[in-house]
């Protein structure tokens, strides 16, 4: 069996060898005389896989080792008989990271206690739900916009009016979707940018269209009260430069980019392939994740008398987006074809990045509000 795989995905021989041939190529460059007659295509999120792709080639199982699947097209698919799969939830502990790296920076830009602002998570599925927890579980106070889940589940949600209207900071962790009861595409349009409360955080790291960054660079120019983040861009790799240089924080959709988070896609596609072609699974990622290199964390219970400092001190130990934002406002200053480049790369050669919940944490002395701050952020308590 042939396969063509994005050469951006990690282990591919550890998970692929024994399937057949590899042909890695960079995303973008996956194309029709690309795809020869291969059997297997593996992507990440930059190739559109769609019937201009795929239609009277060989491909008969794709997979993408991400959670967003709007870079596919799944009514082809099905209609084609081609069999797909993605790896729901791999990279979000990842975003939850790098919210709370983000909110630290704003915290310490802004001079304000976190613990004292009201927050908004639209969307709440694998990224949103356990963002939800984490800052629960940290004692602050939380509303949730989720209309699908509402309408399937009822319970605890508000509606997206409500958010804007009550919450100081939104974070933004919907799919990209142009279709259906709740479309995404531009959910965050001029009207509902406008309604942000004074002093609002604004963090995008979902898709770049479920904001209308024309209209956020438009809204930024007027009102400089407000602070935005932004992983992710429309159009992207092409970035509007005015609207990045507006961002407090501006990185190159690298939210999600523990090693962790891409290491579980490879897997989960793995599996997923193994039960899709009914081959037996002979990998497995425990064996070939390696160990962090900063396995444990001491703290003394003294440290109760400083929470916030306990706060970045755990997570600022293991992730800080001040780096990605650094090298991505660096890489702003060429032409636009070398903007382009710049983006792809700094994703390309990403630095190594685990995850908060993969760090232990030893607690000296009675303090259970700190060991409960530790334990709601993920980190294992010993
Ligand atoms: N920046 C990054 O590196 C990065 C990494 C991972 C995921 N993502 C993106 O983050 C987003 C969320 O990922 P996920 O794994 O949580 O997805 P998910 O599918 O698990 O959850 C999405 C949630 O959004 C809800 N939703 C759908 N339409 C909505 C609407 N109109 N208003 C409010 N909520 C709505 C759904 O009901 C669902 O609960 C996706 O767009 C994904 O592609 C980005
Ligand atoms: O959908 C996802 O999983 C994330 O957006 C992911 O981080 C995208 O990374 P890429 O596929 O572009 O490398």
């Amino acid at each position: 069996m042939r396969i063509v795989a994005d050469e951006n995905i990690p282990l591919l021989d550890e998970f692929f060898a024994d399937f057949g041939e590899i042909r890695r190529l960079p995303g973008r460059a996956i194309d029709r005389a690309a795809l020869g007659d291969a059997e297997l295509l593996l992507v990440r999120s930059v190739t559109r896989v769609d019937r201009a792709l795929l239609e009277g080639s060989a491909v008969r199982f794709v997979g993408t080792c991400t959670i967003g699947t709007d870079h596919l097209d799944l009514d082809y698919f099905q209609q084609a008989g081609i069999g797909w799969a993605s790896a729901p939830g791999c990279n979000a502990r990842g975003v939850v990271d790098y919210v709370l790296g983000s909110l630290l920076v704003l915290a310490e830009q802004q001079g304000v206690e976190l613990a004292q602002r009201s927050y908004g998570v639209v969307g709440a599925g694998q990224v949103g739900a356990r963002l939800v927890e984490v800052l629960r579980g940290l004692g602050w106070r939380v509303l949730v916009c989720d209309p699908p889940r509402q309408a399937a589940e009822g319970g605890d949600f508000v509606s997206l009016e409500q958010v804007i209207a009550e919450c100081d900071v939104l974070s933004l962790h919907t799919p990209l979707t142009r279709e259906g009861a709740h479309p995404t595409h531009h959910l965050f349009d001029e009207a509902r940018l406008a309604a942000l409360r004074p002093g609002a955080w604004l963090i995008n790291a979902s898709r770049g269209a479920v904001v209308d960054n024309a209209a956020l660079r438009a809204l930024l120019g007027r009102r400089d009260d407000l602070q935005v983040v932004l992983d992710v861009w429309e159009g992207e790799p092409q970035v509007d430069l005015e609207l990045a240089g507006l961002c407090r924080i501006a990185t190159p959709h690298i939210a999600g980019y523990s090693l962790d988070g891409k290491l579980r896609g490879t897997a989960q596609i793995y599996q997923a392939a193994c039960r899709y072609l009914g081959r037996e699974q002979t990998q497995h990622l425990d064996e070939l994740m390696p160990a962090p290199w900063l396995p444990a964390l001491s703290l003394d219970a003294a440290a109760a008398a400083a929470p916030a400092w306990a706060l970045a001190t755990v997570c600022r130990a293991v992730y800080d987006p001040r780096r990605d934002d650094a090298d991505f406002r660096r890489s702003l200053s060429g032409d636009a074809p070398l903007r382009r480049a710049a983006f792809d790369a700094l994703r390309k050669h990403y630095p190594m990045r685990r995850e908060i919940d993969g760090l232990r944490v030893s607690l000296h002395g009675e303090a259970p509000q700190l060991a409960q701050l530790v334990k709601a952020l993920g980190a294992t308590l010993c």
